[in-house]
């Protein structure tokens, strides 16, 4: 059962994600407060200090179509395309590959002035989900999800100068399948994939609240808009 060190740590995450971070917006009796709307992205947050620090959770949901859940995740797992969509990242290294769908990855971030530069290292995988918790009464084709969490390595090799941020992220897709009322073959039309984006980032060290929370509301969107139309234009045109 234990593949690699984290192992247990992932399994773990992975099961809160699918019963806590599914739940919509709201139905677990917290306050999330929807802070952008633009057609089906919808992005909440909740205000959250811990130890003078902001670290408000983030939870968007958007349905996209013409790609599957796979495709989602893939994109956004694999680090081969990570500087084509990810627009704050300065630097990243993959450190090891524990597994086959597993990396540890560090990597640095555009300094935003005046807080210092922060850098993350994190254990990213990609797993796809057997027994999916059915949200509603649409049954789902299939579920897939990244967790990306913060560990320790030692081979890490910090850039001087970084603050460490806290990270335990994860894209949960799910796909829908409308087959043609014609009873013809299954298209790329036929999909419609449903995503949960949650993002948990303890900033590691003071930054001003309010330069923090105006980068998360410009940059939240941002990814998600552009992540989202990356994948769309790269599946175009692969066969299905
Ligand atoms: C997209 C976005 C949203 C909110 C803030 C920023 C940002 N701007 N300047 C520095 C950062 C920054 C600081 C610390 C972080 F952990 C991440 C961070 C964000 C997302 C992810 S991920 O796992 O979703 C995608 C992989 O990088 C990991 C780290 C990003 N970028």
């Amino acid at each position: 059962k234990r593949r690699h060190k984290h192992s247990d740590e992932l399994e773990k995450k992975i099961q809160n994600h699918l019963t806590d971070s599914m739940k919509p917006p709201g139905a677990d009796g917290d306050i999330w407060e929807l802070f952008a709307e633009e057609g089906e992205m919808k992005i909440y947050r909740k205000e959250l200090v811990e130890d003078g620090l902001i670290c408000d959770p983030l939870k968007a949901v958007h349905s996209i179509g013409n790609v599957t859940a796979r495709e989602m995740c893939h994109y956004f797992w694999d680090t081969d395309v990570r500087m084509e969509w990810e627009g704050t990242i300065e630097s990243f290294r993959v450190i090891e590959v524990p597994e086959e769908f597993t990396t540890i990855i560090y990597q640095t971030h555009r300094r935003v002035w005046p807080s210092a530069q922060r850098d993350c290292l994190y254990l990213s995988s990609m797993v796809k989900v057997d027994n999916p918790p059915s949200v509603g009464d649409k049954i789902p084709h299939d579920t897939w999800i990244v967790c990306n969490f913060s560990v320790d390595h030692p081979e890490a090799n910090p850039v001087s100068g970084c603050v460490r941020a806290l990270i335990e992220i994860a894209l949960i897709c799910q796909t829908f399948i409308t087959p043609p009322k014609d009873g013809g073959p299954i298209t790329r039309d036929c999909l419609q994939c449903d995503i949960i984006y949650v993002a948990n980032v303890n900033p590691g060290g003071w930054a001003p609240a309010s330069v923090l929370r105006s980068i998360y509301k410009r940059e939240y969107p941002k990814f998600l808009r552009r992540f989202t139309a990356y994948v769309q234009d790269k599946t175009r045109k692969l066969d299905i």
